[in-house]
């Protein structure tokens, strides 16, 4: 690994002299500088003398813990980076120090390979930070710049993201498809030591359950039919970077079990391999499902769940934020007409902007940005209209005032265009599968067509994704020129 290479001075703080033999033994076979104390006390009086580029510290100490040294640190804006070693099955201590902003932590009994490369991951950047990448193309503003919205939920989104950045902790961000998640998943890894290296987004959901294993873990040569070369998985593709995990509540419940595994050991098997290789890769995973409630119905491991959901950054829907609109509709207006290679900039009518503020966004600022990108192609003139956004005028709740959430529309009741669902009296269906396939078409065509064929809007409303949607609609042979165009880009 790469980060083995820089050295530092290092404070290892424990008790049992045994193991703090062996924690300096091994940092000054690394190469680093150690110095070691018994005691909050003593530690403190060490750091009160010099700077240390990492502390090491156990939880249980004579006369403190762990979090009374991080919080000392914390208190007199230490830049020390720190890893806390934790007993055995003690999780609710190392989720405790992550977020009080430890680097990382070890459980005992410390394996000495995982505590090597933890060390280095911490030490990995210290010395020569790197400044944020900047990826080429559309996406050359950074993500933070992107995450636009003076609203305080969007500000406290933000402030969170520049806090979580700096250490290893996982991170859940959660909210209903379009708000936001990937941005926000980009925006930590952009401002995070890590921005050098490699940020791996994944859609758990849209992965073949088949192939789950190999894809995340990679293979060898010779695993199974047709793997005729070694492959990197995703995992290793992210080593010494992020791998995002999206729809994180989609993974199948054998995978949960395998990712947690990787998660705890630090370390990864392709198939077909024989030993595992370590990683040192950060974990930000995203749902739009509530997981503790997938948890409770069964679908969700509990120590997953616990794992990922150490630092939690809920995005609000847009309707919870229409104060960011006007802000937000500007960015991707300047966005779309600056890849469309226009200038000026469009901008919105008066009158535009008002009937937006009317609507509650179930598909959220994706559903904006395939509105405004319809919009700028219909639109004729340099300002766009109210009737260029194509909204459709039964959605439009009341206006809404100060920004407080709008009204979800009422949910939709039994389709009548679908068989009667007259079940006291009426014959019972013969074929329930062809009957229910009825009733789904009625439902989604109803949908599509009450939110202008968009697809990803369509399926919000109905609590499904783009995905799910698309799939749904293949599967009932909808097409599109069933019932007109479709208002989004593929
Ligand atoms: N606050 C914001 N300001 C400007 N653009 C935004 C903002 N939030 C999201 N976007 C844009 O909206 C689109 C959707 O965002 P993103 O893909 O991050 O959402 P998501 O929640 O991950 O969606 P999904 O759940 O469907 O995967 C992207 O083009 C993104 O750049």
């Amino acid at each position: 690994m790469n980060e083995s290479h820089s050295t530092g001075r290092v404070l290892v703080v424990d008790d049992e002299p045994d193991l703090l033999t062996l924690y300096e033994l091994s940092l000054l076979r690394e190469g680093h500088e150690v110095e070691t104390a018994a005691s909050v006390g003593e530690a403190w009086a060490l750091l009160a003398q010099r700077r240390f580029s990492l502390v090491i510290t156990d939880m249980r100490l004579p006369d403190g813990s762990g979090m009374t040294l991080m919080h000392k640190l914390e208190e007199a804006r230490r830049p020390e980076k720190v890893i806390v070693i934790t007993a055995y099955g003690s999780a609710e201590n190392a989720v405790e120090a992550l977020k009080a902003g430890a680097f990382d932590y070890l459980t005992k009994p410390v394996d000495l390979r995982q505590f090597r490369s933890v060390v280095a991951a911490a030490l990995g950047r210290v010395a020569t930070p790197v400044p944020p990448a900047q990826p080429a193309g559309p996406l050359s503003q950074s993500a933070l710049a992107r995450l636009v919205g003076r609203s305080a939920a969007m500000g406290e989104v933000r402030v969170l993201v520049e806090k979580v950045a700096r250490s290893m902790a996982p991170v859940l961000v959660q909210g209903e498809s379009g708000t936001g998640k990937e941005l926000v998943a980009r925006a930590i890894h952009e401002v995070s030591p890590r921005s050098g290296q490699a940020f791996v987004a994944v859609n758990c959901g849209a992965i073949p359950e088949h192939l789950l294993e190999a894809e995340f873990f990679g293979y060898r040569k010779g695993a199974f039919t047709g793997a005729q070369e070694d492959r990197a998985g995703f995992f290793q593709a992210a080593h010494g970077g992020t791998l995002f995990l999206d729809e994180i509540g989609d993974l199948p419940l054998a995978m949960q079990s395998k990712l947690l595994r990787v998660i705890q050991e630090r370390a990864v098997r392709p198939v077909g391999a024989v030993s595992e290789t370590p990683l040192n890769v950060r974990i930000v995973s995203a749902t739009h499902k509530d997981l503790a409630a997938e948890v409770a119905a069964g679908r969700f491991r509990q120590d997953l769940f616990y794992r990922l959901n150490v630092i939690r950054i809920a995005v609000p829907p847009l309707r919870e934020r229409l104060q960011d609109l006007d802000d937000i509709c500007q960015a991707l207006l300047e966005r779309i007409a600056r890849d469309a290679g226009v200038w000026p900039s469009p901008q919105l009518s008066a009158e535009a902007r008002a009937r937006l503020s009317r609507y509650h966004f179930p598909g959220n600022v994706r559903e904006l940005e395939n509105l405004l990108h319809r919009a700028v192609a219909l639109s004729t003139h340099e300002v766009i209209e109210a009737g260029d956004l194509g909204l459709p005028e039964t959605l439009l709740g009341e206006p809404h005032v100060d920004g407080e959430a709008l009204s979800l529309p009422a949910r939709p009741s039994v389709p009548t265009d679908a068989p009667s669902d007259d079940s006291e009296a009426g014959p019972l269906p013969t074929d329930l599968a062809a009957y229910l396939d009825e009733v789904e078409r009625a439902i989604l065509v109803r949908a599509l067509r009450q939110h202008g064929f968009n697809r990803t809007a369509a399926g919000a409303s109905l609590g499904l994704s783009l995905r799910q949607m698309r799939y749904r609609m293949a599967r009932l042979a909808i097409t599109e020129g069933d019932d007109g165009p479709t208002a989004e880009a593929p």
